[in-house]
């Protein structure tokens, strides 16, 4: 199976999610005796591949599980391997002696320490295989018996369980999309199952699959879809939704036949129906898995707090409570599913979001299973499958909390680092979706059809429309990067639009909102009268903005840099000098020279495919960013994002971006920011590359000129060499960054060695530029 057999097509994406937890276990996996239910004690083994939806497989684990005891620890002896290749041998234990405590206590041993052999179970072979075959980046697992799962974008993980008897099972949670949902496509089914069926050598096992949506309308969606495949196995996939948030997506699913071998199990006012005794939540079965009576009980529950994918982490004002409780009913033979309501308030501020593919400290509050709101007589059941439940408990522990899924947890978020908060949303087959904006969709439209400047703005996938929303489809930038860092520059040396000038002038508004995010940050900022009115125009907040960073002096700001694996940062209003911004780009680039030099490298390309573009010169562009993208592997981007404020020129006007601002000549200042973007990126590498590379002191006399030095880009350099103390003093006239201006000036001041044979050393500790002013 190709990695296209896996892309889902055919159905609109859901909208309006905040965030949505999904959970799917399957009942197949057992213990090492095959037959019998999972025991609270029972050992098993394990084995974990995590794909992303294109197939690539993350990473894969296995683990020897023994509960040494009575309940209190548990031991999984792991093996990991990533992506790479590489693979980690590590053990987990856990103090699991409560059930529903959240604060799961986990130890691990990582790589160096190897464990040995004879601390591994014996029945391995049948798990590598199963592992194999889930582990060759084919994602034959993402099609069960033609059940599809939706994998749309990278980010999604798939976690294939398989235990020692080389059946499979499917361990799906964290915040997912919602269209990341097993949605059932009815036609290749066969093909793949035998597929599937063939290398496994085995038939495929009894799945039961999950899925437990929680969106922004606070409700809990939990709905199944009990299908019998061919060969008689059964599948619960999610089924539908209780809102118009589901949209057009729970049309495609409504679509899919229905008969006797597809029973729907439940209403669609979310008072689901038991088929069995009308009971409210979830219920279906994998008969043929229960009969096996490989699982008794399971006990799944979304998490009391959970972040949303695509809200304020730090105004979070999140509040979930949401319980589902699944169970054995043993005369029927059924799953059961119990789901309380949720109620989740959202936060529209303007900061951070963050999405988190894998939430795993979500996830471990799923443990905590509530009896709060169950409507369903199966507490009792729930009580006395207690034990086997447990088991579960402790397998899901094992596997979440190891370091390969707490590592994997880092490594997808997808973060929105400035901007208005509740303007995106997660999209599919690695787009996104931002509120639609006329003038933003007609430039992406234009650039994405520009072959020029194609490749320097994200693909325009069209315009789609969720209740009675318009959004904007686009490539998701983020997609290739592992744990990425990002860093947002807006570009220009303004921020608003003459027009907002002209409306404020002729009927100003005043914004309460702006005059405290001024005084935040300049108390004293605000005039008298603004201070009276505890409010400034928009026009006012603009340009003081503008001055208090480097948009006034340099043509652009920095508006928001998230390293890889820390918090984003938003604390650079005040950055303004070459300096500063020197400062905070370095530490963007962590002193990587290869990143660097491929942002120099992509940034002059963007510039010289910009002043080549009639697209460019015929558009003002204000409050357009350039987004810097790059991961540890090495891989750098930048790319020009947000044209929601990039307008078209009259016919007969054009804009070279770099003359001076002249109210009512549109220009925007966004090829000047743009060349002192680079230079700032070259200032850091020629303060990187070592001078004494450069010069020997021998080559220098007392006093003399250097000709120009091609790997420093110089002009000219002029160095002063004084034998008495080994001091030299380096002036270098570099080219200019803002080529139509003053040239910057670097002086850099060169330690020397005593050893006048010796290379010059060390340190460019003295770096000043000159900044133009405007
Ligand atoms: O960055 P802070 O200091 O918070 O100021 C913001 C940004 O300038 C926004 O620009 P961008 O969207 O380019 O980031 C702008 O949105 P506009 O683009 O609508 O001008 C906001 O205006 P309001 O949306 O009017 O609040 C303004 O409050
Ligand atoms: N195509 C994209 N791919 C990935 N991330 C994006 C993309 N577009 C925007 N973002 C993220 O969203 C943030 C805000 O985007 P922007 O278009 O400036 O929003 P707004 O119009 O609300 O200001 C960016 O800083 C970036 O982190």
């Amino acid at each position: 199976m190709t990695s296209k057999d896996i892309q889902t097509t055919g159905y609109t994406p859901l909208h309006n999610y905040k965030s949505v937890h999904c959970v799917a276990l399957n009942a197949a996996i057992t213990p090492n005796k095959p037959t019998e239910p999972l025991q609270s004690n029972g050992d098993c083994h394990i084995a974990v591949t995590l794909h992303s939806c294109n197939t690539k497989v993350l990473c894969s684990q296995e683990a020897d599980v023994s509960n040494d005891g009575p309940e209190l620890h548990s031991t999984a002896l792991c093996t990991s391997t990533n992506a790479e290749g590489v693979t980690q041998n590590y053990s987990t234990t856990q103090n699991i002696a409560d059930q529903d405590n959240t604060d799961c206590e986990t130890t691990s041993s990582l790589s160096g320490q190897p464990v040995p052999d004879h601390e591994r179970h014996k029945k391995r072979t049948k798990s590598d295989s199963v592992l194999n075959t889930f582990g060759d980046s084919s994602g034959s697992h993402c099609q069960l018996r033609g059940k599809r799962k939706a994998c749309r974008g990278s980010s999604i993980p798939t976690l294939i369980l398989s235990d020692s008897t080389g059946r499979d099972s499917c361990l799906f949670e964290g915040n997912l999309s919602p269209d990341l949902l097993l949605f059932p496509e009815s036609e290749e089914l066969q093909s793949d199952t035998s597929h599937l069926n063939g290398r496994l050598e085995s038939p495929v096992p009894s799945y039961t699959y999950l899925g437990i949506c929680l969106n922004e309308h606070q409700n809990i969606n939990s709905d199944t879809d009990l299908t019998n495949s061919a060969n008689g196995h059964q599948l619960l996939s999610p089924r539908r939704s209780c809102d118009s948030a589901y949209g057009s997506c729970m049309e495609s699913v409504n679509s899919m036949p229905q008969d006797d071998n597809h029973p729907i199990l439940f209403s669609d006012n979310d008072t689901a129906m038991d088929n069995e005794d009308n009971s409210t939540g979830i219920s279906a079965s994998s008969q043929e898995e229960l009969s096996h009576g490989s699982i008794s009980s399971l006990s799944l529950c979304l998490p009391h707090r959970s972040v949303s994918p695509f809200s304020s982490s730090s105004s979070l004002a999140s509040d979930v409570t949401t319980d589902a409780q699944v169970s054995t009913d043993e005369s029927s033979g059924n799953l059961l599913v119990e789901g309380d309501s949720v109620s989740r308030k959202s936060s529209f501020s303007r900061n951070f979001s963050l999405r988190s593919s894998l939430s795993f400290e979500e996830s471990e509050e799923d443990f905590a299973s509530s009896e709060d709101g169950s409507t369903h007589s199966t507490v009792s059941r729930r009580n006395s499958k207690a034990k086997a439940q447990s088991s579960w408990t402790k397998i899901r522990r094992m596997v979440i909390w190891s370091p390969f899924m707490q590592s994997f947890k880092k490594k997808y978020p997808w973060v929105q680092l400035a901007g208005h908060a509740g303007n995106f949303q997660p999209g599919d087959e690695g787009c996104i979706l931002k509120k639609f904006c006329e003038r933003e969709a007609d430039c992406l439209r234009s650039i994405s059809d520009d072959p020029v400047l194609r490749n320097f703005a994200p693909t325009f996938h069209g315009i789609v429309e969720c209740s009675a929303e318009k959004y904007t489809r686009m490539q998701d930038l983020l997609l290739p990067f592992d744990c990425p860092s990002l860093m947002d520059c807006k570009m220009g040396i303004r921020t608003y639009l003459e027009d907002e000038l002209v409306l404020a002038k002729v009927k100003p508004r005043m914004r309460h909102d702006m005059y405290q995010k001024m005084v935040e940050i300049s108390p004293d900022e605000p005039t008298d009268e603004e201070k009276e009115l505890r409010a400034v125009t928009k026009p006012r907040y603009m340009q003081w903005r503008e001055h208090v960073t480097s948009t006034s002096n340099l043509g652009f700001r920095i508006e928001g840099i998230k390293k890889s694996n820390n918090d984003p940062s938003k604390d650079y209003k005040l950055t303004k000098s070459v300096e500063q911004v020197t400062v905070a780009f370095k530490y963007f680039i962590d002193d990587n020279i290869d990143v660097l030099e491929k942002y120099i490298e992509r940034l002059k390309e963007m510039r010289e495919a910009l002043e080549s573009s009639d697209f460019f010169h015929r558009h003002e562009a204000i409050g357009s960013s350039l987004l810097f993208v790059h991961d540890s592997s090495g891989l750098a981007n930048v790319w020009m994002i947000d044209f929601g404020k990039t307008s078209r020129l009259p016919e007969d006007q054009t804009l070279d971006h770099r003359s001076q601002w002249i109210e009512g000549n549109r220009e925007d200042g966004y090829l000047f920011g743009m060349d002192n973007v680079i230079g700032v990126f070259e200032g850091i590498r020629d303060s990187m590359k070592p001078l004494h590379s450069l010069f020997l002191l021998s080559d220098l006399d007392s006093e003399q000129n250097v000709s120009s030095q091609d790997n420093v880009n110089c002009n000219d350099v002029t160095a002063t060499y004084n034998n008495v103390t080994p001091q030299i003093n380096i002036t270098v006239t570099s080219p200019s960054p803002v080529t139509s201006r003053k040239p910057l000036c670097r002086q850099q001041s060169v330690n020397a060695r005593a050893d006048p044979d010796d290379v010059i050393s060390n340190d460019v500790d003295a770096l000043s530029l000159s900044e133009r002013t405007l």
